[in-house]
């Protein structure tokens, strides 16, 4: 299966509210997709989001960087599949956004030209998953109203967004607790907005209302590690690294300095599958959970993450791949199907995606 045309472009789908956390907000994805195709017919699909203010990747460098990746890609076999990664990673530092949109297209024909849905092809696994969904942060009211229509719709895991204003943040905490009650898993995400003394203050207050947390995620900056070990080492709740952890390195720096409990794996920190496998590996082998998160981003990449949540259920204990939920339209022939909370996934070889509606093109590599 040899490589012969990559078209880039742009895919634009309106969110059901805006999405809005401590580091930005935003009311649609516009996600840049990637078609690689073959001499066999064969066709794989990556993505990736502009996330800048979390990976420093903007549309115009993700278009950049797929197509300097890209050119060397042309002509390769896609049997020779740990050529090709080396070849992705080692043709540009950073842009990890980028890296992981070739690589998913990667191995969506990699598995494809086995005959099997990617999943299977990482070892197998259950075919079901249960993700999460995103709260906002916004007025307690919202919040809550935001929370209880989740609820209705089937999910029992909530990430409630904060970072934001210290005390409206255990407002906004307690006042969704008690609207939804116990039987449902909060889980919070900072973003980065807290401070270290902040994020002690918060979550003791939370704890000593009575409220257990399923986790807190990234309550302090990024480069903060001291402050991550502090808030970790002195409150109950799991802390999870999020904007802490980008490469295999920063998971192992993490997790022997005592600074997470959880690590939040993206595909658009690691740069893809082959790295993500990489921390999966060290979760293992020093028995820390996984959660496997995303940007906010669309069907392609987020049904990537998902073939690798199946085929590492055993590490991966933790999901949140709510993307395409909280989109208002689904772009998408194939790929992962998303019925409230529940993930199937298709039976079809490799990511199991025939078309994506909408897609404008940008440019083409042969
Ligand atoms: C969408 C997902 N549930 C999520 O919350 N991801 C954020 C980053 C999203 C973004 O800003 O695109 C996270 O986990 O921090
Ligand atoms: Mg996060």
């Amino acid at each position: 299966m040899i490589i012969e045309k990559i078209q880039i472009g742009k895919i634009k789908i309106p969110l059901i509210t805006p999405f809005k956390t401590a580091l930005r907000t935003v009311e649609s994805v516009e996600d840049i997709v990637i078609i690689i195709e073959t001499d066999t017919g064969n066709i794989g699909f990556g993505e990736a989001p502009p996330t800048a203010v979390i990976t420093g990747d903007t549309h115009n460098s993700i278009i950049g960087a797929v197509s300097l990746i890209g050119k060397q890609l042309i002509g390769k076999n896609i049997e020779d599949f740990n050529d090709l990664i080396g070849l992705v990673q080692g043709a540009i530092i950073k842009n990890t956004s980028a890296k992981a949109a070739v690589e998913i297209a990667l191995y969506d024909l990699f598995a494809q030209s086995m005959n099997k849905p990617l999943y299977k092809v990482l070892g197998g696994g259950p075919s079901q998953l249960k993700t999460d969904l995103t709260i906002s942060v916004d007025s307690v009211e919202k919040m809550v109203s935001d929370s209880l229509k989740a609820v209705e719709a089937g999910f029992d895991q909530l990430k409630i967004k904060v970072g934001k204003n210290i005390e409206e943040d255990i407002h906004r905490i307690k006042s969704i607790y008690e609207a939804v009650g116990p039987n449902i898993k909060l889980r919070l995400d900072a973003n980065q907005g807290w401070s270290t003394k902040e994020s002690l203050y918060a979550i003791k207050k939370i704890e000593e209302y009575g409220i257990v947390l399923d986790f807190v995620e990234q309550p302090v900056k990024a480069v903060d590690i001291h402050g991550m070990i502090k808030v970790t080492s002195e409150v109950l709740s799991p802390i999870l690294a999020d904007e802490s952890i980008f490469s295999p390195r920063d998971a192992v720096e993490v997790i022997t300095r005592k600074a997470a409990d959880i690590v939040n794996i993206k595909l658009m920190k690691t740069g893809g599958i082959s790295n993500a496998l990489k921390i999966i590996n060290i979760c293992e082998i020093y028995d820390i959970p996984c959660m496997i998160g995303c940007m906010l981003e669309g069907g392609i990449s987020v049904t990537a993450a998902a073939h690798l949540a199946a085929a590492k259920s055993s590490v991966i204990t933790r999901i949140d791949l709510d993307g395409p939920a909280l989109c208002s339209e689904n772009p998408l022939d194939g790929g992962l199907i998303m019925d409230g909370s529940k993930i199937t996934l298709p039976p079809e070889p490799g990511l199991g995606i025939k078309a994506v509606a909408g897609f404008e093109f940008i440019q083409e590599i042969k």
